[in-house]
């Protein structure tokens, strides 16, 4: 077993989160699916494959896959953490006294695996187990209404932790569909034996910070997207943390365009190699960051420069090298929401990528990158690639 250590995006990947998707998704229909996050209604069951062959791809890389539900039902065999569950899912203000009481009791008397499920797939009124009196609630409330939401995004393990050396963040997520995944992330990090001796970097109530924004461009260079989810003062806070944590000597603030094809900054760049980057043509030129650094107990906030100088800059290198993808707007912009630019590196010039976007995995192949591809036609539905389905746990050092 490694030790959990990240300081890169494309250190040797030794251990990784992932989730493998399950009755969560069946919950998804055209009604729900805009405030759940997902494009279309995905087929649970090829979805299922396409994660299962991912997790081979990396097993075979000699990756170590961590899955989630196995971990939070590890976890819950400490009570404590039965308890936490239960008061992160059983929201009052919603169900009313009644419910609120029938529906801690019973998920104080399930087991760690019903329980996990219910966290992970949620209930409905319908679900709930039967109880004595009139409730006003249960009654008007449609039977296929939620109780408990759903984490369809879950798949996504990404976003809601990140490790930053030997400690972790737990995300504040900024979407309401989201926010109850860190409370699972927060307690499995807090009762799996596996990390109990791990300390944290930030916490998941803080301002919003998504992992799908952070990108540990080189030991102690941390690049923050700041758009839909990221806010500039969950940037702030995080960076703030990390120097009085001395995680990093450098934070670069990247604003992107606050819409859905670019929700997260690695949606548009990811390290394919220690010195390059895959990047969405539009946005080469003009990606800007603001440089944030720690003096005297303060930020000193310069920029914003080109985010390119600035990377390269702070990394200490000549230049971050960008492959062209050399495509046409039109290409360029399908395969940018396909998640073409939205890698997953396994080691430095080794990448994970859907097998669909065929001009993007050409061109990196054409600069060297070996691309390892993956087929995420359901998987894709959420509007997330490789790197937004993996956490990295831990990663080898790079050797200069
Ligand atoms: N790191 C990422 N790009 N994650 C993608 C998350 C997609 C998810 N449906 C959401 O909207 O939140």
């Amino acid at each position: 077993m490694t030790e959990p250590h990240a300081q890169s995006e494309v250190g040797p990947l030794h251990a990784a989160l992932l989730h493998r998707p399950g009755t969560e998704l069946k919950r998804l229909t055209p009604r729900n699916s805009d405030q759940l996050l997902f494009d279309a209604i995905p087929w649970v069951d090829r979805a299922q494959e396409e994660h299962d062959a991912f997790a081979e791809v990396l097993r075979n890389r000699g990756v170590e896959v961590l899955l989630l539900r196995d971990l939070l039902n590890e976890a819950l065999h400490d009570t404590r953490a039965r308890a936490a569950a239960a008061l992160a899912s059983v929201d009052e203000l919603k169900l009313g006294e009644d419910i609120a009481d029938t529906l801690r009791s019973h998920l104080s008397s399930v087991d760690n695996a019903a329980l996990a499920q219910i966290l992970i797939a949620g209930m409905t009124f319908e679900e709930l187990p039967a109880a004595e009196g009139q409730s006003l609630v249960r009654r008007m409330h449609h039977p296929h209404d939620f109780a408990i939401d759903p984490l369809p995004n879950l798949l996504f393990t990404r976003d809601s932790s990140v490790w930053i050396r030997d400690r972790v963040a737990i995300a504040a997520l900024a979407m309401p569909a989201r926010r109850r995944e860190s409370a699972l992330t927060d307690l499995i990090y807090a009762y799996h034996p596996r990390f109990s001796h791990s300390a944290r970097a930030y916490g998941a109530h803080s301002a919003p910070v998504e992992g799908g924004d952070v990108l540990l461009l080189a030991p102690g260079v941390v690049a923050i997207g700041v758009g839909e989810r990221t806010t500039p003062a969950g940037a702030e806070s995080l960076a703030r943390s990390m120097f009085a944590d001395d995680l990093a000597h450098t934070v670069l603030a990247v604003p992107i365009e606050q819409a859905r094809a670019s929700m997260h900054l690695d949606t548009v760049c990811t390290m394919v190699d220690r010195d390059a980057v895959v990047m969405y043509p539009a946005i080469q030129h003009s990606l800007e960051a603001f440089t944030l650094r720690p003096l005297d107990g303060e930020l000193k906030v310069s920029g914003p420069t080109p985010f390119l100088t600035a990377a390269a800059e702070a990394m200490e290198i000549d230049h971050l090298r960008v492959i062209d993808t050399g495509l046409d707007p039109v290409t360029a912009e399908r395969e940018q929401w396909e998640d073409g630019n939205n890698t997953l590196a396994v080691a430095p010039g080794v990448v994970v990528a859907y097998e669909r976007n065929a001009e993007t995995n050409a061109r990196l192949e054409e600069a060297g990158i070996e691309v390892l591809r993956i087929s995420g036609s359901e998987l894709g539905s959420g509007r997330g690639g490789p790197r937004c389905m993996s956490c990295p746990i831990t990663r080898a050092p790079l050797h200069p």
